[in-house]
Parts: C-alpha cells; sequence; structure tokens
C-alpha cells in the first residue's frame, strides 16, 4: 500500500529551487532513510511533503484535509523545543488529539504503549522540561508514536541522544515498519542509517542522486561525488560500516 507519493516536487528560495523534481512513493512497510549532506534538502523535502511549506507539483499528503493528514502522518520535527513543564504523560497524549477530545481506553493504551517503547515508564509525572535534552527528544518521539498513524516521518531523530539510544530509537522505527507501518527519517550517521533502513534515499542539491536498498546507494562513487567523502566500507554481519577516511576536493 501506498503511503506517500511526491510527483514532480520542487520548492524554490527566490529563483534557486532547493528541492527539484523529486518524485518518490513510500510503501507500508518500509523504513525509508533520507541522506544527504548538510543543505542538500532533507527538510525541506518532508516539510513540503507534509504540506508545511509552499511547493509546486504534488504531494499526496500536502492534498488531504489536515484533520486527515494527522491521522495519516506523525511528524518529529528537527527542533525539540518543549514550551510548557506539562508532564511527559500529558505530552505524549497530546498525540492523540487527532484521534477526539474525549479520552478514550484506546487513547490510553496509545499512550502507554508509546511511553513503554520509548523507555519512559518511569518519567510520566516529571514535568517535561526537566528532562535532559536527549530525554525530551524520546517524549516528542513517544507523542509521534501515540498518534499511531500509518506513516511517520521524523528530522534527524537521532541528533543528541546516546549511542544506546540512538539504537534503541532505530530499532522502535524500524520495528514500526516491520509491523507494516511506513517510515521515512532523515539521518547523518550513514553506518546507522545502512543498518536500520530498508531502503537510502540520497539527496543532492535538491534532487534525488540516488534511491535503492542501502548496498546499492552507500557506493565509494555516490560517497564521492555527494559527500565528496573518500570512506572505507567495512562489509559486517551487522551491515555496512563507513569509516570516513578524508574530505575531498
Ligand atoms: N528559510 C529559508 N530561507 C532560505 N533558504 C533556506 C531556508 N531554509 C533552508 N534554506 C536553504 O534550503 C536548502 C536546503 O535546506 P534544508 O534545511 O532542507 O537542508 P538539510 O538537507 O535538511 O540540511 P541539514 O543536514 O544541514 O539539516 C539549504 O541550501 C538552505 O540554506
Amino acid at each position: 500500500m501506498t503511503l506517500l507519493s511526491l510527483r514532480n516536487l520542487t520548492v524554490r528560495r527566490g529563483e534557486c529551487p532547493v528541492i527539484d523534481d523529486v518524485s518518490l512513493t513510500l510503501q507500508a512497510g518500509e523504513c525509508v532513510g533520507l541522506i544527504g549532506p548538510n543543505g542538500a534538502g532533507k527538510t525541506t523535502l518532508m516539510r513540503a511533503a507534509l504540506g508545511l511549506l509552499a511547493h509546486q507539483g504534488a504531494s499526496s499528503l500536502a492534498a488531504l484535509p489536515a484533520n486527515q493528514r494527522a491521522r495519516q502522518a506523525a511528524w518529529i520535527p528537527q527542533d525539540r523545543r518543549i514550551a510548557w513543564p506539562i508532564t511527559v504523560q500529558s505530552l505524549v497524549a497530546l498525540g492523540r488529539l487527532p484521534h477526539g477530545r474525549q479520552a478514550t481506553a484506546q487513547d490510553s493504551a496509545a499512550i502507554d504503549r508509546a511511553l513503554t517503547r520509548m523507555g519512559l515508564d518511569s518519567f510520566r509525572s516529571r514535568p517535561a522540561t526537566a528532562l535532559s535534552g536527549g530525554e525530551q527528544a524520546r517524549v516528542l518521539i513517544a507523542r509521534a508514536l501515540a498518534q499511531d498513524t500509518p506513516l511517520l516521518m521524523a528530522d534527524e531523530p537521532i541528533a543528541g541522544l546516546d549511542p544506546a539510544a540512538q539504537l534503541a530509537t532505530l530499532e522502535v522505527l524500524h520495528s514500526l515498519a516491520a509491523e507494516g507501518r511506513g517510515v521515512l527519517l532523515s539521518l547523518h550517521d550513514l553506518s546507522l542509517a545502512a543498518r536500520y533502513c530498508t531502503r537510502l534515499i540520497l539527496l543532492d542539491r535538491g534532487r534525488i542522486r540516488a534511491d535503492g536498498p542501502p548496498a546499492q546507494v552507500l557506493t565509494p562513487d555516490h560517497l564521492a561525488q555527494t559527500f565528496h567523502l573518500r570512506a572505507r566500507i567495512h562489509d559486517t554481519p551487522e551491515g555496512p560500516l563507513l569509516q570516513p577516511l578524508e574530505r575531498l576536493p
């Protein structure tokens, strides 16, 4: 089942296209990693796909009315600021808003599941603003999980997390896809992207340079042309491990 379809998506900043004629589809069961250097357009692509940025071309998600869109896709933005000192449980419960204002047993179950999945059971009653940056990031991911949508989109969800929390978070996202949802996430750690994503999309200056299984996308040529990087790629039982060696001119 197709959960997201982009056709000739273009976003201009002034005269300059920062997303340039991008077409792609994302199916249920896929965990798609959006990779590319700083400024490649990863955030812009996801925000336009969500209908949060003016664009040309078509996004199946942006075309939905806001209330349907919020039941179709959850969004974890890069900015993790939490404005008010509400409890972790209350913040995660905000993820249920698209499902109606009257709290139901289904809402409680979704909130409990999200808190447990993100290892936050013991944080429930704490003010969310009194947590560390990494803990707050996990709370915001839990809010998106509580939304219980077919599609989840996340902008650098593991930035600022410790290595164990990075693995735990990617395991959760990977398992959501294995359960039949769709996941689109941007990532800078290429080894983790290769290990946890079923498919990688390499973005460069607003265009798709490669799209496919991690081993086909993370090639020496793609790394050199797009990231200006020479890297050693070790094959391990856990997937390719990338060791950056040198910045190329
Ligand atoms: N508000 C803005 N006004 C003008 N240009 C912008 C704006 N936001 C982003 N850009 C430009 O759009 C391009 C794509 O930015 P975007 O944030 O999508 O990149 P990214 O791949 O997510 O980068 P990063 O890995 O650094 O987060 C960049 O060249 C950036 O300078």
